[in-house]
């Protein structure tokens, strides 16, 4: 079965046919990099997370770009508020973004370009907008004509006279539903030159521009949550056509995390966000919760539901713990028929987690009947299927010390034939030999203990 996806621009579902066969071209439209992340904002990295790793496991080349928005009105307001540069507060909060990214196993994309870096590539785009009709400056300021693109409104719906950008009136527009595509400076705030005057670019031409240049005037995927489709991602493809590029050829659109029905959102203030959660449960189970729903529905927040999918994921890491310890090394193998099937129906999570399940279930009786062979085949598939997932309990970016583990057991050969050495030597009742070995070990941080079962070791620092 071919993998099929719904687009939000022909509002049905459609096999995927990638532009250039074997490979994948995915734009995300990105933070804007105003705060400290909550739950909310980190759906769509995950969501599109899961995307990103079932073409790679499809076989597809993947190009995966996620961009930063670090020129913003939000971002400038804020940063004056606190008394910083807005330079400052923009890089502060990309690392609380890309940490908060990390924590939670989604992978770096290809390239994460900041809209500061492709001022030239937008003063070249606006050129060309200019050059075809559909845009004009204005005081330094540069708007896009809608009237100028019949098609325009095509991917929300929206009819031109329904139209309202939710921007300021801006001076000198010829028509109240134009949009800005740069913004004349304004005293104290940053600006760049461009043929029209000095200024700084609105937001839809920054990912317009951005993902053209990485990813070509044509690419197959375009992302983001549902409440971009308007008006940016509406303007995005006024801009692209308007330009003359063919532009993203799916466009894809997440739903919200919510609290009691409403969008998780800073202004409401119903916002948990990730460095506080992250103290209270495992990155692993919040990014299993975050990514359980389907990618298109709404994701009800609630303590209930998150603890219901900890214990979920923890019946999934159980399973693969317990055959690792009682039968042997668990490799990563290939997802089963179901879950295969599930996620090739846009990306239908939920049915894949069912599948997964399953698998669990079946590995258990598998091994309480005592069949090894078969807990391991399906400890190797689940493994396969939660890689996909971004939760493969085994993934060294999980199991915390899994650089520590490898030490562990190097360290644990090493000391051992030191502990041999004493053994033998007190055997011998060379008493000198022995403290010498206990004493250059106690030096070196590691506690020895006799028991029944022979001498144990473990390192003072750690607690074991
Ligand atoms: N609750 C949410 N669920 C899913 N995505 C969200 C949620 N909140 C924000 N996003 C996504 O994060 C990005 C930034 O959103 P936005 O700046 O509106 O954040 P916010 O926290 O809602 O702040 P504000 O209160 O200023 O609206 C958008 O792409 C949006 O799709
Ligand atoms: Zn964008």
């Amino acid at each position: 079965m071919t993998l099929r996806l719904y687009d939000s621009a022909t509002r049905e579902v459609r096999d995927f046919v990638p532009l250039r066969p074997g490979t994948a071209s995915v734009y995300l439209c990105g933070a804007t990099v105003q705060g400290v992340p909550h739950i909310g904002h980190v759906r769509s990295g995950i969501a599109f997370d899961v995307l990103r790793r079932w073409l790679d496991y499809r076989g597809l080349d993947v190009l995966f770009v996620r961009n930063v928005t670090d020129i913003d009105d939000k971002i400038l307001t804020k940063a004056a508020e606190a008394g910083r540069p807005w330079w400052e507060w923009a890089a502060t909060h990309e690392r609380e973004f890309t940490r908060a990214y990390d924590a939670l196993g989604v992978l770096p994309p290809s390239a994460e370009p900041r809209a500061t870096g492709f001022i030239t590539q937008m003063v070249e785009y606006m050129q060309r907008l200019i050059e075809r009709g559909h845009a004009y400056s204005s005081d330094g300021n540069v708007y896009f004509d809608v009237r100028s693109l019949p098609e325009y409104g095509s991917l929300s719906g929206h009819r031109l006279e329904d139209v309202h950008q939710g921007e300021s009136a801006g001076t000198g527009k010829r028509d109240p539903r134009d949009f800005t595509l740069w913004k004349a400076a304004k005293p104290g705030e940053p600006a760049w030159p461009t043929p029209w005057g000095d200024g700084r670019p609105g937001w839809h031409l920054e990912c317009s521009a951005m993902a053209t240049s990485l990813l070509g005037a044509e690419f197959d995927i375009h992302c983001g949550g549902m409440d971009l489709i308007f008006p940016h991602h509406e303007n995005e493809i006024a801009q692209s056509h308007g330009a003359g590029d063919g532009f993203a050829q799916y466009w894809l659109h997440n739903g919200w995390v919510t609290m009691s029905g409403e969008k998780m959102s800073k202004s409401l203030g119903n916002v948990v966000a990730i460095p506080a959660m992250l103290e209270r449960v495992r990155a692993v189970e919040l990014r299993y919760y975050l990514g359980s729903a389907h990618y298109r529905s709404m994701l009800e927040y609630s303590e209930g539901a998150l603890a219901e999918a900890a214990a979920g994921y923890r019946r999934i890491e159980s399973f693969v713990h317990r055959v690792a310890d009682r039968v042997g090394r668990v490799d990563v193998g290939e997802v089963n028929d179901d879950f295969a099937a599930a996620l090739d129906d846009d990306l239908g999570v939920p049915a894949a987690l069912a599948a997964v399940h399953n698998a669990v279930r079946e590995g258990n009786t598998a091994l309480e009947a005592g069949d090894g062979a078969r807990a391991l085949a399906i400890a190797a598939q689940v493994r396969a299927m939660t890689a996909v997932l971004g939760t493969d309990p085994l993934d060294p970016h999980w199991t915390a010390a899994g650089a520590d583990d490898e030490a562990h057991d190097a360290l644990d050969v090493l000391i051992k034939a030191e502990l041999d050495r004493r053994a033998q030597a007190r055997a011998a009742k060379d008493w000198a030999t022995a403290d010498e070995v206990r004493d250059r070990l106690a030096e070196a941080g590691v506690e020895v203990t006799d028991t029944p079962d022979g001498a144990q070791w473990a390192l003072k620092s750690k607690e074991h």
